[in-house]
């Protein structure tokens, strides 16, 4: 790309230095060690690192141009001062790659909890009508049919520009975080639908506050099409005021939820591990039936039901096929043990997750619940005391053990376990720092009918710290079929 053409397509421009006559860049790059000869580097000043002072690497290296933030002089290549490196290397990602989001019908879902789950349910219906779909989320990125490791929920520019313009699926499902949005990683994206699940306390290590977290959301509404559509669950006031900033800007909202003004409403559910419910749309009263428990999954149907209508599904059709969907890879999948004994491993990782797991369990006829869960390391810790009240108030036993270290020392954690359930905690708890041996012991504390639930991370086949000892306990759900199938195991039943 010509400098001028890039010129042309970037926002923020305070200055350019030095002569741009003739130059141009082969691609981009934010990373001065993988720049290819010939690109232009993007300085960005990140959390852990800053690019600018890459600059001089990045042009040792081979970058045709830089562009950055600071003012600066006497480069050998021209120099572009922007507003926001991040904005514009988002712009290049999308203009090097043809901005292929124009031309997909893209889908981007949002929400503290629920986006990874109204995926799969989106997926599925849409699938179910004969659509092929891409997904990129927090298990895995899918496209075309080939499944591909998944970094980040949202991934960066490059990669998820890169994606899309190999696309050939009918249909783009992304689940949205709300770094994604902070760090402009779908800036140029544009959206034909956008759902909103609902706002629960999280990642406020990174954002500053709740309002702060809540407005970060709330613009991905601004990057839906001209014709876009709204899908919101207005059931909480973080909701219903998303749904009147929107509205506020000319946008048709579909509103879905429980709350007696939902147009698309949830009248009953009868809760069980086949949940039943009841769901009112334009004045007809239709019956859902899941195979997924939880009353928060049949409201997270409801969503994709809502926009599987906007998308022009056929409601019958939608009904038939929530009704075969049996599995969302970690959460609340269920291991049936010896002994009547049912373990479920939850990805739940805020109090309201938390509270929504516990009750689930309760509600499907779990004697007493014995409840496993840890907190991630170098996340949000204003959650954890909060979490531990939920789960002394719904639990029958817990134990508080380690999740994925992400980078921090397992004694560090460890005390921050026995300060929190100190400070927090009830007699039901305790600490059990061993991951393996609080699983195993929750199992062996378990009576006939109860239920051992398992939250946090899951499914992933690694974890810092995380102490599943052997190559084919893979991952929590891999650990406890291994447990069950094993003789060996069979002291943990007494
Ligand atoms: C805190 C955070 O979100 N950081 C993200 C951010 O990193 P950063 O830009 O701040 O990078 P940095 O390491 O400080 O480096 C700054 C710059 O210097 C450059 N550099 C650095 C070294 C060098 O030798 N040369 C060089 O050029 C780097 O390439 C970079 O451009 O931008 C990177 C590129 O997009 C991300 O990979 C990285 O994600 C980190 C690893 C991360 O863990 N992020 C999590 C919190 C996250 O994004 N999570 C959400 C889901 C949250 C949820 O809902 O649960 C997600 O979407 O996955
Ligand atoms: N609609 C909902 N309301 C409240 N809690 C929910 C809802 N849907 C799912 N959960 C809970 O949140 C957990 C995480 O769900 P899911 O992975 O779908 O959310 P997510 O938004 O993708 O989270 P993350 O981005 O952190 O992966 C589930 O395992 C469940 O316990």
């Amino acid at each position: 790309m010509k400098i001028t053409e890039l010129l042309g397509d970037i926002s923020g421009i305070q200055a350019v230095a030095g002569q741009t006559e003739g130059v141009s860049a082969l691609g981009i790059s934010s990373n001065s060690k993988n720049l290819k000869a010939g690109d232009a580097f993007v300085a960005i000043a990140g959390h852990s690192a800053d690019g600018h002072d890459y600059i001089h690497s990045a042009v040792a290296n081979g970058a045709s141009l830089v562009i950055g933030e600071r003012s600066l002089n006497n480069l050998p290549v021209p120099y572009i001062q922007v507003d926001n490196s991040r904005k514009v290397f988002a712009q290049l990602a999308s203009s090097f790659a043809g901005h292929p989001s124009r031309d997909l019908k893209m889908i981007g879902i949002t929400g503290t909890n629920g986006k990874t789950t109204t995926s799969y349910m989106v997926k599925h219906i849409l699938e179910s009508a004969g659509y092929s779909c891409a997904l990129f989320g927090s298990v895995v990125n899918t496209i075309n049919g080939q499944e591909y490791p998944s970094a980040h929920t949202t991934p960066d520019p490059l990669e998820l520009n890169s994606l899309l313009k190999s696309s050939n699926d009918d249909f783009v499902i992304m689940e949205v975080s709300s770094h994604g949005i902070s760090q402009h990683r779908i800036e140029g994206i544009q959206f034909d639908y956008c759902l909103f699940t609902n706002l629960d306390h999280d990642h406020l290590d990174y954002h500053n506050g709740i309002e702060d977290y809540f407005y970060t959301k709330a613009k991905l509404f601004d990057q839906l099409k001209k014709h876009g559509k709204a899908v919101i669950n207005t059931d909480s006031n973080w909701g219903r005021r998303l749904a009147e900033i929107v509205e506020s800007k000319g946008r048709t909202v579909q509103e879905f939820g429980e709350n007696e003004s939902a147009p698309l409403r949830l009248l009953h559910v009868e809760e069980s591990m086949k949940p039943s419910a009841r769901i009112l749309d334009e004045g007809q009263i239709l019956s859902l039936q899941m195979l997924l428990p939880g009353r928060y999954n049949v409201c997270n149907a409801l969503g994709a039901y809502a926009l599987g209508k906007e998308a022009g599904l056929r409601p019958e059709e939608m009904i038939s096929s929530l009704k075969r969907l049996s599995n969302i890879p970690g959460r609340f999948e269920v291991v049936h043990l010896p002994k009547n004994i049912t373990a479920i491993v939850d990805y739940a990782h805020t109090a309201d997750a938390l509270s929504n797991c516990l009750r689930t369990a309760k509600a499907c006829g779990a004697n007493s619940v014995h409840h496993v869960f840890g907190f991630r390391g170098n996340r949000d810790a204003t959650k954890r005391s909060e979490m531990i009240r939920t789960s002394a108030q719904i639990s029958d036993q817990y134990i508080l053990t380690l999740d994925d270290l992400n980078g921090v020392p397992s004694d560090t954690m460890e005390i921050e376990l026995n300060r929190l359930q100190h400070t927090f905690g009830n007699e039901k708890g305790r600490v059990l720092p061993d991951r393996t041996l609080a699983i195993q012991k929750a199992i062996a504390e378990a009576e006939e009918g109860d239920w051992v639930v398992i939250t946090g991370k899951g499914i992933e086949p690694y974890q810092d710290s995380y102490q599943l000892r052997t190559d084919n306990d893979k991952d929590t759900v891999s650990f406890l079929c291994n447990m069950r199938n094993s003789e060996e195991h069979g002291l943990y039943y007494h």
